[in-house]
This record gives structure tokens, C-alpha cells and sequence, in this order.
């Protein structure tokens, strides 16, 4: 804990019990607990010391990040943690690495894609890292069309083996974590061919390189794609290429859960949905969306702590200047991204709770529920991922010029958090599959289908189409109902246009197509609700601690009337709010925030994050900033010398040449 408190003042006018809201945030007082406990052990070792991460080559991270998995290998084993306690511990850690893909895709897509036999050989291999696995999916000219990847799998009935084999440079895998240099085996989609015919996408593990040198097995050809945005950041990753040469790999290899070929080469398909073979994505976007809120959360924690530190203006007569905080401009900038954090982490918990409840229907043989899977979690993660970036360099801008500096540690994650727009699914392509299931949706509505989950609003089309809101002072916008009934009647209708747009083009197909960026709107508008819906219901609960529930109430209702002011445009053009009204949610906006003010650093305390895993100076729990800004800066290379390298070379003679000229004048 600090010596000196500079946020001591501002923690003093909390309204409510930050150790309750540390539960509240985490989930459970156990998972406070063993947080903590992994936190702690993570920022005290010095092995995990990551303050001069961005000053490393590309070489020299990347065997940092060799180092770093070992190490939390080693002390996984030596403690026997469990895999909550593993997980929560490669997660302080921090540095995106092979062991990301190998535990977060590999595993996972052998336990959901393998046959029991298959799992039962490959897991114990990949659970005690005698081989270390990656996920080769996305090619050079293919990653959002997974029906159009190129690399093939045929079955020769001569040797009972598949030939995997890359016709083309674009059939080249290119993206893949871990694959570029650390990974022995992946596993590889491919389309799988036999008795002359092509049956699509199927998965195969592949081993890559030898268990006795790491060298590539013969027809392997695979390296690193090189150096990505930002520094430090992506880049202790080594995201790979991979060709394949008529590589054999037997029979027993193929991924059979879902479908099979037998010795004599005859394709089978089990009776499931073709869609269980991407279900590793499923898994992987729910996962995504956890993250997300830890990701936003440190952003925000990093923002609202420097904001009560920093002072500018307000003083006309010597007297202490104005914390940024306090400015309206910041706290409508700000407090909407607080809030957004706490949606996200209910709203990711409830999506947890989603995906083990497919799973387990899933087991049963039950696929009613794969489409809502689907559709939540492809939603989700766009909307969670692309509010995250965004917010991230929000955060960046909200702490001015220091923002700037690596050491504010806000480059380096908005660096390795943006590629979450793009890998697991690009958000517009997974927004466009949203649209196409609330399409359908809407389409069943005229048969009287009853929608269920998450799309059950949508029944009740003939009253959210014509209801007005009765909102007629700013305090009725607090009413949960209000809020409920204006998002749920913006996104039916939003939906419900699109889809009278579309039955007028000449074709589904040509309409959607046109209509592709309202589509994205409608989905977006979903996913909100649904964002909305949970922390409503979150708030509904009993929830124990001082003020504890009277915040998160707060922060919800900031978070609704927030989107609704930004997206005002979408509840006026629909008639869902007046104009009037919509002023009227903006005003309670603005006693929202001061509501919000005084509890600012308790409630961005409450993700209870050590100042090694915020990994700021601008973020230090004490606000103790400009000494370590300081400090800071002279650890740089830059500054290991006076005179810098090159002085000699090109300063001098310029600046001697300069005086030479001028004393000749
Ligand atoms: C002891 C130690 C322990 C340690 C413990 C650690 C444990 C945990 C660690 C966890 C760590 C996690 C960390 C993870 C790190 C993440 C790093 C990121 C790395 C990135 C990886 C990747 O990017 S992998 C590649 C991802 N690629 C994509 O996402 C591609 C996107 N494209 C698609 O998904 C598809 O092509 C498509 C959906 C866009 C189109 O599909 P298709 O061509 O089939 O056509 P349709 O659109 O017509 O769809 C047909 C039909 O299917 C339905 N559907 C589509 N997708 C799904 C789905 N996923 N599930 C269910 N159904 C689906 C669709 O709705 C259509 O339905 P209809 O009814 O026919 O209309
Ligand atoms: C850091 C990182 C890590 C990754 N890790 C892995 C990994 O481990 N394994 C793996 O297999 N892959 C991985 N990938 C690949 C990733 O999954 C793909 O990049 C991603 O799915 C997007 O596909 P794409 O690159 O083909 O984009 P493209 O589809 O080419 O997108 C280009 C543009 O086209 C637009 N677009 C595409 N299709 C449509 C459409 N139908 N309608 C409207 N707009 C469209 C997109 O919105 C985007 O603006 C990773 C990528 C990154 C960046």
C-alpha cells in the first residue's frame, strides 16, 4: 500500500463500501481473493517485470516472452495452481504469447472437435506441454469466408493417410498465434477431399515441427508474418505462416467428432449441426467479451485516477488550480467509459453463463439454443471490442500529453487490444451475421413463431411498434421500465425496417446486400439492448455492501441514457422518444455524473488492479505521479549517455559548419 496517498481525499468521499464492490466486480468474494493472490505473486516476481517492454527489440521480446511462459509454467507446477488460479495468473502476466493459443484455441478445438479416443491421446500431450499447439484457421487470401479457404486435405485409401497440401500462395495459413516459431503442432482447416470430392471445412492436427530440434518436418515450410503495430504490444506474439508440401498425416488425425472417413475412404456425417465446427470461435468470442471489460477497465482506471490528480486552470488569484475531474467536458467524456466497463463485465458474465448452458444442451444433443450462442456471442464481441479501442484512445486523449508517453501505458494497450476488432471474426462481418438471424427473426414473426432468449422482445411487435414513451420529467428516465421499453422499441423497429427495405429489392440476397450498413445499425441496436438488459437485471438482484447497489444503479442508468443520447438520431427517426424527451435523458446525463463524481476513484479502485497490471505512472494507486514521471524518463536508452551516439557524426559538423559560415559573414 502507499506511503503518501495523493487520492486520499478523493477516496474519503465515496458513498459507498469499496470492498463490497470489489465483490461485486469480481464476481464472488473467492474470486476476489484468488485475483488478488495472483496479482500479487505475478507483480513480485521479477521474472514477470514488464516496465521495459517497449524499449526491447522485436528479438529480444519475443524471448522475453519464452522466458515469461516457462517461468509461469514453473511456478504453476511448483504451486499446483488450479486452472482458475493458472488462468488468472497468465492473465497478470500480461504479454500476449503462444500459450494464449495453445490453451485458448488448440485445446479447445481438440476437446470440442475430437472423438473421445482423440482427446484422450492429444490432451494429456497438450495439458503437460509435450507439445505446444496453435490454431491454423485464416490463410493469405481467406480469413472472414472460412468456406472459401483453399488448403487441402486429401484422403489417399492406398496408405490410410490424408496429403495436406497448399495449391496456391493464398492458401498459404498466415495469422496464426504461436505458429511463426514456438508451436510443434496446430491444428489445420482444410478442405477435406475424398473419393473426388470436395466436402468443405474440416479440422486435422497437423504436427509442424520435430519434438527432438524444433526444425520443420520435411514439407513444412513456416515463419513469423513480422513486426505489427506499436511497439511492445502484439508483437511478443509470433503470429506465423505456414505451407504445406504433401504432408501425409494419418487417418486417425482428422478432427471426428462431427464427421468421419472411414478406412475405405466413405465420408460420414454425424447427425449435428455443420456449425459445432466453429465452435472453438464461439468459445474463443465469449472469452473475447470478458476480456474486454478488463481491458476498458484499465484504460478507465489509468484516466479517472490522473484526472483527479492533474490540475489545470481555475485559479485567478494564486490559489489551487481545478482537477481535470471536475470538468463537465471530462466527466461526459469519462464516467459513460466507467460505466461501459461495469456493463461489459455483467454482461460478459451473463455470456459465460449463456455459452455453459449451450454446452451443456449441446452434450444433450439439444441445438435449439446454437443460433442464440451464435448471435450473442458474434454480437457481443463486435460491440464490447470496438467500444473497448475506441474508449482506450478516449482514455489516451483524456490525460493529455503524458497520455502520449509509453509510460502512461496506454500506447501499448490500445497496440495490442485493437487487433480484438479484427481477429476471432471482423465485428462488421459478425454484426452482418447478427442482422442476418434478426432478418430471420423477423420474418417468423408473420407465422406467429414465438422468439426466444434474447430475441423474445421481438414478440411483442404489435405494441413496441406503436408505444409511446410516457417519460415527462428528467427523474422518469431513472425508471428501469422506461429505459427498457425505449431501447427495446428502437431496435424492433430498427429491424423491422430494414427488413420492409429489403422485400422490396428484387432479391433477399440484393436487398440485404444494399442494405448492409442500416443491417449494421438494427444489430447494433440489439446488441445494446441486450448490454442494457443485463445490467438492468444485474441491478434487480440482491446486492450486499454499503451503497454498493446505489452506485451500480447509477452507473447503469449513466450507461443507458449515455447510448441513448449518442444514438439519439436512431429514437427520433423511429418515434420511439420525442425530441423533448430526448433532452430530458440528457439532463439527467448531467446529474448522473455529479451522482458518479465523488465515488470516481473508489469505483475504478473496486477492479482492485496492482500497479504492476495497470503498468502506469499515470495510474498509480497513490496518484504519486510527477516523481515517477520523472523518473521514468530516465531509464530511457536515449538518456543512457549525455551525449548521444551520432552527436559526433552528424551534429557536430553541422553545427560547426554553421558557425564557420556565420563567422565568415
Ligand atoms: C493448467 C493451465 C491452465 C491454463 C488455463 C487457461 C485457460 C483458458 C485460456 C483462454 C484464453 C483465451 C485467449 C484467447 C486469445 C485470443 C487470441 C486471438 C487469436 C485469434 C484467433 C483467430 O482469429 S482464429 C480465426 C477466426 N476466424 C473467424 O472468426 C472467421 C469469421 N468467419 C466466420 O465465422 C464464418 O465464415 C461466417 C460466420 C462469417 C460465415 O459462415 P458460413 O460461410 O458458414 O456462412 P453463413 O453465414 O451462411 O452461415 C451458415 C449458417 O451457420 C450459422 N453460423 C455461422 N457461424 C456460426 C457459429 N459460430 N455458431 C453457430 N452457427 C453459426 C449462420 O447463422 C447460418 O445459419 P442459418 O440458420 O443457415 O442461417
Ligand atoms: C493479431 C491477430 C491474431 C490472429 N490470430 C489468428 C489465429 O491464431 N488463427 C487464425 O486462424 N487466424 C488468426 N487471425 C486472423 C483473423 O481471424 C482474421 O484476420 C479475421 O478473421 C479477419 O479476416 P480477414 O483478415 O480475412 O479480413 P477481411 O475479411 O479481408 O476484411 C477486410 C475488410 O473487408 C470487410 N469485409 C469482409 N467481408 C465482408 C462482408 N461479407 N461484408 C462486408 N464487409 C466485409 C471487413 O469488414 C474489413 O473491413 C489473427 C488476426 C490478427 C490481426
Amino acid at each position: 500500500m502507499a506511503e503518501v496517498d495523493h487520492l486520499a481525499a478523493e477516496r474519503a468521499t465515496a458513498r459507498f463500501d469499496v470492498e463490497e464492490m470489489k465483490v461485486a466486480w469480481a464476481g464472488s468474494r473467492h474470486a476476489v481473493h484468488v485475483a488478488d493472490r495472483m496479482a500479487r505473486l505475478v507483480a513480485s516476481d521479477p521474472v514477470f517485470r514488464k516496465d521495459n517492454r517497449t524499449m526491447l527489440s522485436r528479438k529480444e521480446l519475443f524471448k522475453d516472452t519464452l522466458r515469461k511462459a516457462a517461468h509461469a509454467w514453473k511456478r504453476i507446477v511448483e504451486l499446483r495452481l488450479t486452472e482458475e488460479e493458472a488462468d488468472l495468473l497468465r492473465q497478470y502476466v500480461d504479454q500476449p504469447g503462444y500459450v494464449d493459443l495453445h490453451w485458448g484455441m488448440f485445446v479447445p478445438a481438440i476437446k470440442g472437435q475430437g472423438t473421445e479416443e482423440q482427446q484422450h491421446k492429444w490432451l494429456p500431450l497438450a495439458y503437460k506441454f509435450q507439445i505446444i499447439g496453435c490454431y491454423a484457421q485464416t490463410e493469405l487470401g481467406h480469413g472472414s469466408n472460412v468456406q472459401g479457404l483453399e488448403t487441402t486435405a486429401t484422403f489417399d485409401p492406398k496408405t490410410d493417410e490424408f496429403v495436406i497440401h497448399s495449391p496456391t500462395l493464398t492458401s498459404s495459413k498466415w495469422w496464426p498465434g504461436g505458429l511463426g516459431k514456438a508451436s510443434t503442432h496446430a491444428v489445420v482447416y482444410a478442405r477435406l477431399i475424398t473419393e473426388g470430392k470436395d466436402y468443405g471445412i474440416h479440422g486435422f492436427i497437423v504436427q509442424l515441427r520435430s519434438l527432438e530440434d524444433h526444425s520443420p518436418l520435411p514439407g513444412v515450410t513456416l515463419g513469423d508474418i513480422g513486426g505489427k503495430f506499436g511497439s511492445g504490444a502484439y508483437n511478443s506474439m509470433d503470429n506465423g505462416v505456414l505451407r504445406f508440401d504433401h504432408v501425409r498425416i494419418p487417418r486417425d488425425q482428422m478432427l471426428m467428432r462431427l464427421s468421419q472417413v472411414t478406412r475405405e475412404g466413405k465420408y460420414v456425417h454425424s447427425n449435428v449441426p455443420k456449425q459445432l465446427l466453429y465452435g472453438t470461435m464461439v468459445y474463443v468470442r465469449q472469452s473475447i467479451v470478458a476480456d474486454a471489460s478488463k481491458a476498458l477497465s484499465r484504460a478507465v482506471c489509468i484516466a479517472v485516477r490522473y484526472s483527479a490528480v492533474r490540475k489545470q486552470f481555475g485559479s485567478q488569484d494564486g490559489g489551487p488550480e481545478t482537477q481535470v475531474l471536475n470538468y463537465k467536458t471530462q466527466q461526459s467524456r469519462l464516467f459513460p467509459l466507467l460505466a461501459s466497463a461495469y456493463a461489459f463485465r455483467f454482461v460478459g458474465d451473463w455470456l459465460n453463463w449463456l455459452y455453459t448452458d449451450v454446452t451443456q444442451k449441446l452434450e444433450a444433443k439439444d441445438f435449439s439454443t446454437l443460433q442464440e450462442a451464435h448471435a450473442c456471442t458474434a454480437g457481443l464481441k463486435a460491440v464490447t471490442t470496438s467500444v473497448t479501442a475506441d474508449a482506450i484512445e478516449e482514455c489516451r486523449k483524456l490525460c493529455g500529453g503524458h497520455g502520449y508517453l509509453n509510460s502512461s501505458g496506454l500506447p501499448e494497450l490500445f497496440a495490442v487490444y485493437v487487433p480484438a476488432c479484427t481477429y476471432e471474426g471482423d465485428n462488421v462481418v459478425l454484426l452482418l451475421q447478427v442482422a442476418r438471424i434478426l432478418m430471420k427473426t423477423v420474418s417468423q414473426l408473420a407465422s406467429g413463431k414465438q422468439p426466444v432468449g434474447t430475441m423474445a422482445y421481438m414478440g411483442k411487435v404489435q405494441y413496441l411498434m406503436q408505444c409511446k414513451s410516457a417519460v415527462s420529467s428528467a427523474e422518469d428516465w431513472l425508471n428501469p421500465d422506461a429505459i427498457q421499453e425505449a431501447f427495446e422499441a428502437r431496435a424492433l423497429r430498427m429491424a423491422v425496417n430494414c427488413a420492409q427495405n429489403i422485400s422490396q429489392a428484387a432479391s433477399q440476397e440484393e436487398g440485404f446486400y444494399e442494405r448492409s450498413p442500416d443491417l449494421l445499425e438494427a444489430a447494433v441496436a440489439h446488441i445494446q439492448l441486450i448490454i442494457v438488459t443485463k445490467f438492468i437485471e444485474k441491478v434487480h438482484q440482491e446486492i450486499p455492501g454499503h451503497g454498493v447497489k446505489e452506485q451500480l444503479q447509477a452507473l447503469c442508468n449513466v450507461y443507458a441514457l449515455y447510448i441513448l443520447h449518442k444514438h439519439l438520431g436512431d429514437f427520433l427517426a423511429t418515434g420511439c422518444i420525442t425530441p423533448r424527451q430526448g433532452a430530458l435523458a440528457n439532463e439527467q446525463l448531467g446529474k448522473l455524473y455529479a451522482q458518479v463524481r465523488p465515488n470516481a476513484v473508489a469505483l475504478v479502485d473496486a477492479f482492485n488492479y496492482t500497479d504492476h497490471y495497470l503498468g502506469s505512472v499515470l495510474g498509480r494507486y497513490d496518484g504519486d505521479v510527477y516523481p515517477a514521471l520523472y523518473e521514468e524518463a530516465w531509464k530511457d536508452p536515449l538518456n543512457e549517455t549525455v551525449v548521444p551516439e551520432g552527436y559526433h557524426e552528424y551534429l557536430r559538423p553541422l553545427i560547426k559548419q554553421q558557425q564557420l559560415k556565420l563567422s565568415r559573414l
